[in-house]
């Protein structure tokens, strides 16, 4: 059985870099092997986005990271402190059907100690407007960007987001991705699954994960020179299918 363990020693070095280390991790459902043997650190205070083509193991990684589900061998350390240290937005957000939008913001508030300013918590994701209406009368955005503002409250160190822009309209997804880019102004990390690679380009970290592997790791521009490739689409499909590209999409493998 793997482990997760949970430390907020600030003093060691490993936390001066990585909010996640990850070492040999294996994750299986029954006889269906999602991840084998993968290790990979994920860096404090930066935008790391996961990507990968349908079913490759984003969420499972994601759900490992978060501690939501544990690896079924090898070991992840979580460099996060604080009263919550990581915020989880899961791909399919559900709430209390009957709750409002403000009922579900303050329950969540509620758990924790200190206060929060609900309208705030709305205001930060454009939900002011939402705030009366009943979580299961919300459009399938809508209730993303409920889960985003629930993964946000307290400030937690982690904050993890399954696919947050899915579903959302354009001028929605650049403001949420202005508010993910505030939260490293902030000190707090930031891990995201996407299939916008063209989003991804802007993260300043990348796993790219294929086959129950991570086959590369790094800033865009180290997983472009890593796949000798020019864009990160190119290189997105060299790591995941195991051939070159040109950046006008000719096959350049034998
Ligand atoms: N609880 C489970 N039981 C059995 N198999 C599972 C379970 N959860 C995930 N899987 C399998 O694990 C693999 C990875 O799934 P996962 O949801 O992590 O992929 P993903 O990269 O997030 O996919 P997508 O891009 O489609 O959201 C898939 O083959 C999936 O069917």
């Amino acid at each position: 059985m793997g482990e997760r363990v949970a430390t907020s020693d600030e003093n060691t070095p490993a936390a001066a870099s990585a909010v996640v280390e990850a070492t040999d991790i294996s994750k299986s459902f029954g006889d269906v092997a999602v991840l084998e043997e993968v290790s990979f650190s994920i860096p404090d205070n930066r935008v790391t986005a996961i990507i990968g083509p349908n079913g490759s193991g984003k969420t499972t990684l994601a759900e490992l990271i978060t501690g939501v589900d544990t690896p079924t061998a090898g070991e992840i350390t979580l460099h996060a402190g604080g009263e919550r240290p990581v915020g989880y937005l899961p791909q399919d957000p559900r709430f209390q059907p009957s709750a409002t939008v403000h009922e579900t913001i303050a329950f969540y508030a509620a758990l924790l100690a200190g206060e929060t300013d609900v309208d705030a918590a709305l205001a930060r994701v454009g939900l002011e407007a939402a705030a009366d209406r009943r979580t299961d009368a919300l459009s399938g955005g809508m209730r993303r960007l409920l889960g985003i503002a629930v993964s946000l409250l307290g400030s937690p160190e982690l904050v993890v987001l399954d696919e947050p822009t899915s579903g959302l309209d354009p001028e929605m997804t650049r403001h949420v991705y202005d508010v993910i880019s505030g939260l490293t102004e902030r000190d707090q990390a930031v891990v995201l699954t996407t299939h916008d690679l063209s989003r991804a380009a802007d993260a300043d970290y990348l796993l790219v994960v294929s086959d129950g592997d991570i086959v590369s790791a790094g800033s865009p521009n180290a997983v472009r020179a890593d796949t000798e490739t020019d864009t990160l689409a190119d290189a997105f499909e060299t790591a995941v299918r195991g051939r070159t590209v040109t950046s006008k999409g000719s096959d350049r493998s034998e």
